[in-house]
């Protein structure tokens, strides 16, 4: 199943990732009714540990909750110190691919491999001031970059162009590889970001900080479309 929704995610760029970290929880159905509405393919969901970043949000009860209300993709961002401790855990609750922080681990490369082997996508995430040279040896093993455009733990942050400069060297240096960014993504952002090569775009603010979730999404959607590489 995982690997089919691994499928969908791989497929699903150029697109907009809603990240939950902003959604109200206290209507999870609603929210995830609107996301599908607005044509959302894939979410993207903050786990912070408290630890690794100085924030807490949810752990696997979530994921799960989410999982019992939407069949969308899982794309998980974990924000935390061990993230092998909590890889089965959440693969068991329903994500399809594991997102873990070079700064967080050893060996990323084996890090991913672990996370593959339990049947669902690896991506390895890095954060503004992290030199994408942290990645060397570990590309192979995953999925998916996640770079980041503002330093991880909370949402609602200014954009960090650095995360441009590392977008458009993987691309020239992996052209296959899945790009993802996070953080400060909005109408002023997301342009440069797909004209740097990004193909999946994590969106917080921009979407649940907005009156109309569907209309953003489009907005955020026409942007992408227009951007010149
Ligand atoms: O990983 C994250 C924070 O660490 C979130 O995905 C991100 O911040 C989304 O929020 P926004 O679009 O408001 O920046
Ligand atoms: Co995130």
């Amino acid at each position: 199943m995982s690997q089919d929704k691994l499928e969908l995610i791989r497929n699903a760029g150029p697109s907009v990732l809603p990240s939950l970290l902003l959604c109200d929880f206290g209507d999870l159905k609603t929210e995830l009714a609107l996301l599908e509405d607005a044509g959302t393919q894939v979410l993207h969901l903050d786990v912070m540990d408290g630890h690794f970043v100085p924030n807490l949000t949810y752990g696997m009860p979530i994921v799960e909750g989410i999982r019992r209300h939407s069949e969308l993709p899982m794309d998980v961002h974990l924000m935390i110190s061990d993230p092998l401790q909590f890889a089965r855990p959440m693969v068991d609750a329903g994500a399809d691919l594991l997102t873990f922080h070079v700064e967080a681990v050893e060996d990323a490369g084996a890090v991913a491999r672990e996370i593959r082997s339990m049947g669902v996508g690896a991506g390895v995430a890095l954060n503004p001031g992290t030199d994408l040279s942290a990645l060397d040896g570990c590309l192979d093993d995953v999925d998916l970059v996640l770079v980041m455009s503002v330093d991880a733990g909370f949402g609602g942050q200014a954009f960090n162009p650095v995360a441009l400069e590392k977008l458009a060297s993987l691309k020239q240096s992996h052209p296959d590889l899945l790009l993802e960014i996070d953080g400060g993504i909005n109408l002023q952002t997301i342009a440069a970001a797909r004209a740097a090569g990004c193909d999946l775009f994590v969106v917080g603010s921009g979407i649940f900080k907005q009156d109309d979730y569907a209309s953003a999404i489009a907005a955020l959607d026409d942007a992408i479309a227009g951007a010149v590489s």
